[in-house]
């Protein structure tokens, strides 16, 4: 039953509720229907539970961004709490949360200072890149490895202070577990675990997320004891020993723990890797397929950047083009389509409904990112949408691919430095093709926490101006 006021919605079968609208082949196309029937607020239950979906810039700022603490609250989705741990994505809105989301913005954001940059990180990653490249030109090469290596070891090199070689057995086994735990988040058998307690016993496929944290948790304990052995106090190398510096200060009231340190490596290794990685592979993806595209791009990357040794982030204030087109691969690559799942911390209102605490809130972002009246090619791929008239950039309020609000992304400026750097070092040095024998391209992305281009591969061709 739907208490009163609360947003409509369709009617919930027994014990399911509405589960098969999430869980169908095209999930995503039955939300858009739902909003057509509904409106751009509304109910399903999953199992027994209410939960409210947000469609649309008006109804996602005035929750994300007006009321930003009520509707702050986590979900903490039980698959991912049963043993061995739970992490800030989940976690509720609270002390916990506050002092660490604190202390991780300000190491990322020292990490981004000073003579050891981020950008000197992610260049330094660029030349191993490059040698792949380099050694496959003229030839076709599958980038789905590739690209997660790049963003896994840009990330590793944060936390852990180590990168790792390409065809790394224990990194790959590593970019597999997140790679899988990504699609089991969202997907049929999470939902089920979650909403249907009856089934948890059971010998399901949702038994293979814990498989998955274990193998995360024993990898991130042993990193976490060879710091303890290797590090100078007060002499920080990498993400481990700042968060030990901290433990050593800690006070009575102070929420850091080790095994907090350990969830926290946990959330931003997961959080930090397939989503980039996957942005990259649409980049990619429809820079092939849209050849003038890619040729402008170069265009003016060779203007802009010249004789000059490599690209800097500072450069993206004079690359209107290349900027429009990196936001408009990540407006239709939609690559966290349901955001994380959200909790309402108060009793409050959305649109004049009423929405009680505790009901868990979905953001189905690409009722934004593709809205109509946001955009002015809603369908397209169309790097127009984020220029001008005078072909100067411009970023409509509707691209919100990191949300917004208090939870917004928090390795969003990590991601964009990264995006940036990456698609315009490749893109200078090579020319990117379709290969003749691959068919026509197919857009369609595999769904879960992070949406997918479907496996690709891609020719490579040095560039006659390099
Ligand atoms: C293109 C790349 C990325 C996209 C599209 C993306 C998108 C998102 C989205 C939609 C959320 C959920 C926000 C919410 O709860 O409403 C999120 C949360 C988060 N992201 Fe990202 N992200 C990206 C890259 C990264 C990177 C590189 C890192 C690592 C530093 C990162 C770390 C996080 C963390 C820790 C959270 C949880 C924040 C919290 O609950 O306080 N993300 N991201």
């Amino acid at each position: 039953r739907r208490p009163k006021n609360f947003p409509p919605g369709p009617p919930a079968w027994p014990v399911l509720g509405n589960l098969v609208h999430l869980t169908s082949e095209d999930p995503l196309m039955n939300l858009e229907k739902l909003r057509q029937s509904y409106g751009n607020v509304y109910s399903l239950f999953l199992g027994s539970k209410p939960a409210v979906v947000i469609n649309g810039v008006e109804a996602m700022k005035e929750a994300m961004v007006t009321k930003a603490a009520d509707f702050a609250g986590s979900t903490v989705q039980e698959t991912f709490v049963t043993p061995p741990l739970w992490c800030t994505i989940m976690a509720d809105y609270g002390s916990t949360w506050r002092e660490h989301r604190r202390f991780n913005l300000m190491t990322l954001r020292n990490f981004g200072l000073g003579k050891n940059s981020m950008e000197d990180r992610i260049h330094e990653e660029l030349q191993h890149t490059v040698k792949i490249l380099d050694q496959s030109a003229g030839e076709t090469l599958s980038p789905q490895v590739m690209f997660h290596n790049v963003a896994s070891n840009v990330i590793c090199k944060i936390l852990f202070g180590t990168r790792h070689e390409y065809d790394d057995e224990s990194i790959k086994v590593m970019i597999q577990c997140f790679t899988e735990l990504n699609k089991v988040a969202n997907g049929p058998w999470a939902m089920l675990y979650d909403s249907v307690p009856l089934v948890r016993f059971l010998p399901l496929p949702f038994r293979r997320a814990f498989k998955l944290m274990e193998t995360f948790l024993s990898f991130a304990v042993s990193r976490v004891n060879e710091h303890k052995e290797s590090r100078i106090p007060g002499e920080p190398r990498d993400f481990i020993d700042c968060y030990l510096d901290e433990l050593d200060k800690k006070n009575d009231e102070s929420s850091f723990s080790e095994e907090q340190l350990v969830r926290q490596l946990f959330d931003l290794y997961l959080a930090g890797t397939d989503t980039t990685a996957n942005t990259l592979l649409t980049a990619f993806l429809y820079l092939m397929n849209h050849p003038q595209i890619q040729e402008r791009c170069q265009q003016e990357i060779d203007q802009v950047l010249g004789g000059k040794d490599r690209v800097t982030f500072e450069d993206r204030h004079n690359m209107p083009y290349m900027q429009a087109v990196i936001h408009e691969v990540q407006r239709v690559a939609n690559t966290v389509p349901l955001s994380a799942f959200h909790c309402t911390t108060r009793d409050t209102e959305l649109l004049g409904y009423s929405i009680p605490k505790g009901t868990m809130i979905i953001q189905n972002m690409i009722s934004v990112l593709k809205e109509e009246g946001q955009w002015k090619f809603p369908h397209d791929f169309n790097p127009e949408n984020f220029l001008d008239e005078q072909g100067e950039f411009v970023k409509p309020e509707a691209f919100m691919p990191f949300s917004a609000g208090s939870r917004v992304c928090l390795g969003e400026g990590l991601a964009r430095m990264e995006l940036f750097l990456i698609t315009v070092t490749l893109l200078r040095k090579y020319k990117f093709i379709w290969p003749e024998d691959a068919g026509e391209p197919d857009y369609t992305m595999v769904l879960g926490g992070t949406s997918t281009p479907k496996l690709y591969s891609m020719k490579i061709q040095l560039r006659s101006t390099q």
